[in-house]
């Protein structure tokens, strides 16, 4: 593939630093060289919202002793999912990179959460901002395909349209879409930032699910259910990506 867009989450929630653990994933997170590290940190800017988050950020990301010199047969390629929030798209990005990474292939989490923060922090959560977040996410994704690197791109990006752009972005079949199909009780069962709890309470407007809308994806690459009785692990669901990258040649040398 010419290029390819990836979607790389990064995992938020209401941990401390010193417990930035997620037994679910069934792998150690901040693990050494060569292997997939998850830094934390607290990060206290004012989101957009108008509340102080105390957000652990742990972004997978690459060791500083790794280099591209250690990732062999690295396909352009380049994926992106999109659901509301507590659907375990962050969760799933940090298993999808380290298992990509044991397989020897380079990838990058782009998160929302994360790149509102920083690169996106001028955004709103109204339709045209959500629209700009997703563009620019689109183009930076773009730039990580372009040297090589599959990128992971974790967002909501509620509207179709706003997909289908990104998707336009690059060549034909190198933009994949997933689908995590979640029952909004499930996403507000967890909740692991309260952000339902302060919506249903009407102090965060336009919140996806709540009083903003989701359009789901009429025709994606790949759907991933869960239910609260069939809720398949994070790393599972990471491995039918991964045998669809497979499946499809994007992970051939
Ligand atoms: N109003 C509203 N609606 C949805 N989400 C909200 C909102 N306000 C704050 N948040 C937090 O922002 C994260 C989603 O950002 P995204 O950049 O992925 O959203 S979008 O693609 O532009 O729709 C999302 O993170 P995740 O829970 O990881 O999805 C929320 O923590
Ligand atoms: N497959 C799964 N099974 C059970 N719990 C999960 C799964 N995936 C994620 N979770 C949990 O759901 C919550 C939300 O996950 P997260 O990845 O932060 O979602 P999102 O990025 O979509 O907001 C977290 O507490 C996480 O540990």
């Amino acid at each position: 593939m010419a290029v390819a867009l990836k979607l790389l989450p990064s995992l938020i929630g209401n941990v401390s630093p010193e417990n930035v653990s997620l037994p679910e994933l069934g792998f150690p997170i901040n693990s050494g060289r060569n292997w997939i590290r998850f830094g934390s940190h607290f990060d206290h800017r004012k989101s957009k919202i108008g509340q102080k988050f105390k957000l652990v950020k742990a972004v997978g990301r690459l060791d500083e002793t790794s280099s591209f010199n250690d990732v062999n047969g690295q396909a352009d390629c380049h994926c992106t999912n999109g659901f509301p929030n507590g659907k375990g798209k962050s969760t799933l990005a940090c298993a999808l990179s380290h298992s990509l990474h044991s397989r020897g292939k380079l990838s990058y989490v782009l998160d929302g959460d994360n790149v509102r923060h920083g690169l996106n922090r001028n955004l709103s959560f109204g339709a045209e901002d959500r629209a700009e977040n997703i563009r620019r996410v689109g183009e930076v994704a773009k730039l990580f395909a372009d040297a090589g690197v599959i990128c992971i791109a974790s967002l909501i990006s509620p509207y179709r349209k706003d997909r289908d752009a990104c998707r336009a972005l690059l060549p034909k079949g190198d933009f994949i879409e997933v689908f995590m199909d979640v029952p909004l009780q499930l996403c507000e069962a967890r909740d692991p930032k309260g952000l339902y709890k302060l919506a249903r309470a009407g102090k965060i407007k336009d919140f996806t699910g709540i009083d903003d809308p989701y359009e789901r994806p009429l025709n994606c690459e790949i759907v991933l259910e869960q239910k609260p009785d069939t809720c398949s692990s994070p790393c599972e669901m990471a491995e039918t990506v991964v045998s669809y990258l497979e499946g499809h040649g994007y992970l051939q040398a």
